[in-house]
């Protein structure tokens, strides 16, 4: 579980905080939707979870310990706790698939043998049996995707962040790598959290979803709850989008919503 307690972050020089005074709660095992306009802070939020950033204040409880408060060492094992994927997938060109996957491996020092077991499962995972040795250059953008996220998962962690991990691919592509994501987290039991700008991401696989604004929390809870708070500004973001809507609605809406759009 990550408990943000008035996490805040300004950077030096900035005129305003990127973060400010954010509280929030992502469950363990849930997939997270992290949403707000372009500069709204939710990179910098991301990059707070794993320690790319230092937070200027605040508590950052991930698992029941404070990261914000760790040591260089307890912060390299903490890291390993939290796989990253990229809008651009950032995988190395000189090395091919197997390799990139078994790059976080070779670092981490984990046995060849046992690294030859876990890239295969891990290739199987992302539906790449055949890809090991092809090249990045080969691939189309959904298989690169994939082969970030086995890249992320090569070392086993409990967190998965995605960095507008599906933006750089067409719609169909971003179905397959979201139902992906939603199978891996069904698999492995991890909590994924996701930044993302579109509804019909969040309506397709979130659980719960958090609104960032001038790096302010403008709302945040379950999808279900959410959706019960009639003046909410996600409610209406969600409603307003116009995919999914059906299944959505017959999810999460009460019955004479469901009867205006059947
Ligand atoms: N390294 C940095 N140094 C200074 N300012 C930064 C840095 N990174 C981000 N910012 C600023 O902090 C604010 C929040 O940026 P952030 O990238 O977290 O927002 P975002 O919601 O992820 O935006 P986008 O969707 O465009 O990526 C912005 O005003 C941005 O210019």
């Amino acid at each position: 579980m990550i408990k943000l307690r008035n996490l805040s972050k300004s950077y030096a020089g900035a005129a305003a905080p990127a973060l400010a005074d954010v509280t929030l709660t992502i469950e363990e095992g849930a997939i997270f939707g992290i949403l707000g306009r372009s500069g709204a802070g939710k990179s910098t939020l991301l990059r707070c979870l794993n320690r790319l950033e230092s937070p200027s204040s605040g508590e950052i409880e991930i698992d029941g310990k404070d990261i914000s408060q760790l040591s260089l060492p307890q912060l390299r094992r903490q890291r390993q706790q939290m796989g990253m994927i990229f809008q651009h997938f950032n995988l190395l060109h000189s090395r091919n698939v197997h390799d990139n996957i078994d790059l976080p491996l070779e670092i981490a020092g984990v046995s060849s043998k046992e690294r030859r077991q876990r890239v295969a499962s891990l290739l199987q995972l992302v539906g790449l049996e055949k890809f090991g040795s092809a090249w990045p250059s080969q691939l189309s953008g959904g298989q690169k995707q994939r082969v970030g996220i086995a890249r992320a998962l090569a070392v086993q962690p409990r967190y998965l962040l995605c960095d507008e991990a599906t933006s750089a691919l067409d719609p169909e592509t971003t179905g397959s790598i979201l139902d992906l994501l939603a199978d891996i987290q069904q698999k492995l039991n991890i909590t994924i959290v996701l930044i993302t700008h579109e509804m019909a991401v969040v309506k397709r696989i979130c659980h719960g979803a958090a609104l960032l604004e001038h790096g302010r929390l403008v709302e945040s809870g379950s999808i279900a709850q959410i959706m019960r708070r009639s003046e909410g500004r996600l409610r209406h973001m969600l409603l307003k989008d116009g995919e999914n809507d059906r299944a959505f609605i017959a999810k999460y809406q009460p019955e004479e919503l469901r009867r205006c759009v059947a």
